[in-house]
């Protein structure tokens, strides 16, 4: 029997638990063992849980986890960043491999805790905290030893995929659609990690990493939100035949990279336009494969669950290479220069503003109440200057790039 210790019975611990039970058949015929949950730390161990575990499993003390010799794999699906990285390099160097959904804790600690699962020679498996349900981790390793990865690309993020779709299709109001995404389990514990960006870009920084083969932080990504993007902003883009994603992407140039998460306006008719709800869409593109792409639910108890016990399977069959995949390449950084066509708007549409647009203008959409300017192919930067030099708050514009 390979025994598991859960980190965290929320949504996604609670999907784990379900498929375990429902396929365990199927799972013991693989593997040749049965797969046991055999202890479940949480955070309130009062609290009523939707699911039936076997009596004592619940425990609110890790060392209980950590101490237990027969738990071989550790899954970690808890929202604590602090604690999970303790609980995670705890297991790592007690030599129990490792299979966790969170992103954010993968994004800060990602080269230290793939050397220390390398050193022990242990798995630290992450398939869960990219694209929800979507097998795209593994495939990337595998086609970074074969390949040299030049573009990733996607849409990162359930909720606000789920967001823009509601807006776009329905007409729906911002807040109401978030309400409705945090209902269905899609969004983070604090949602603004999701509207605002972060949470693509902690899942760009770790296909980033992989597919250049060095580090791409946090911080050497370009980040917009959609948090801004009002009726005004669907309206005018309606009229373009158009539509509004998040979309990530990390571009290798002749001399350096790009790397950016931006509201991304793209025609009805194309690839992305399609991915709709919370589903979504990665794209990447290998010198020797060509460009691959990957579908399917991005968020979710269920998709995620499943992603989750992809990665235990293939340390229970020993399927998993357990090398460090992350190359240490030193990349250049080449943001400053990024050039693109965009859709502006400023909630002021004061003589002042209107004027200082002028320069960097190719269309003006309306000048009523919020200016709105196509601009010319132009370096975001020069826009972020103009803004700060307008004194534009924040709060005040929405900038997406514009995808041909
Ligand atoms: N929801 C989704 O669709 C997806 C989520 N993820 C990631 O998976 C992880 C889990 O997400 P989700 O299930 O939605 O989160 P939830 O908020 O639904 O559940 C979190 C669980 O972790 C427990 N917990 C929180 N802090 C601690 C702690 N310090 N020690 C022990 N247990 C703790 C909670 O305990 P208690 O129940 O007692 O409060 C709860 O059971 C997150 O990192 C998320 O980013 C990744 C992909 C998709
Ligand atoms: N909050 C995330 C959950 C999955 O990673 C999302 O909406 O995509």
């Amino acid at each position: 029997m390979i025994n598991i210790g859960l980190l965290g019975l929320g949504v996604v611990g609670t999907g784990v638990v379900e498929i375990l039970e429902e396929r365990q058949r199927e799972i013991s015929l693989l593997v040749g063992e049965e797969i046991n949950i055999k202890k479940v730390l949480v955070k309130n161990v009062n609290k009523k849980r939707d699911v039936s575990l076997k009596q004592n499993t619940i425990v609110s003390n890790f060392e209980e986890i950590l101490n237990d010799d027969e738990i071989t794999i550790v899954i970690e699906v808890t929202s604590d960043i602090d604690k999970s990285y303790e609980y995670i390099k705890a297991a790592l160097n007690k030599g129990k491999s490792v299979v966790t959904a969170n992103k954010a804790l993968v994004s800060k600690y990602f080269e230290e805790l793939s050397s220390l699962a390398d050193e022990k020679g242990v798995s630290f498996l992450y398939e869960a905290s990219v694209g929800g349900g979507i097998p795209i981790i593994k495939p990337l390793k595998e086609e970074i030893i074969l390949n040299e990865i030049t573009d990733v690309q996607g849409i990162l993020n359930g909720t606000c995929n789920y967001i823009l779709t509601r807006m776009f299709n329905e007409g729906l109001d911002y807040s109401e659609v978030l309400t409705n995404a945090q209902e269905l389990g899609y969004a983070e514990m604090n949602p603004a990690a999701d509207v605002e960006g972060d949470d693509t870009l902690r899942k760009l920084r770790i296909l980033g990493s992989l597919s250049l083969q060095g580090k791409v932080g946090e911080e050497d990504i370009i980040l917009e939100g959609i948090n801004k993007i009002t009726s005004f902003d669907v309206r005018q883009i309606k009229l373009m035949q158009s539509t509004v994603k998040l979309i990530g992407e990390v571009m290798e140039l002749d001399d350096g990279y790009n790397a950016l998460v931006l509201p991304t306006i793209v025609k009805n008719n194309s690839y992305f336009a399609s991915v709709n709800m919370a589903y979504n869409a990665v794209i990447f593109k290998g010198d020797n494969i060509g460009e691959l792409k990957f579908y399917g639910s991005g968020a979710g108890k269920l998709p995620t669950g499943d992603a989750v016990l992809r990665d235990v399977l293939d340390i229970a069959l020993g399927y998993n290479r357990k090398a460090n995949p992350l190359g240490d390449k030193t990349l250049k950084n080449n943001n400053s220069e990024f050039k693109s066509k965009f859709y502006l708007r400023i909630s002021d549409s004061t003589e002042k503003i209107v004027k200082s647009l002028e320069d960097i203008s190719e269309k003006v959409l309306s000048t009523k109440e919020n200016i709105a300017i196509l601009t010319r192919e132009i370096e975001l930067k020069k826009i972020m200057d103009t803004i700060s030099s307008l004194g534009i708050e924040k709060d005040e514009y929405f900038i997406a790039r514009i995808l041909d």
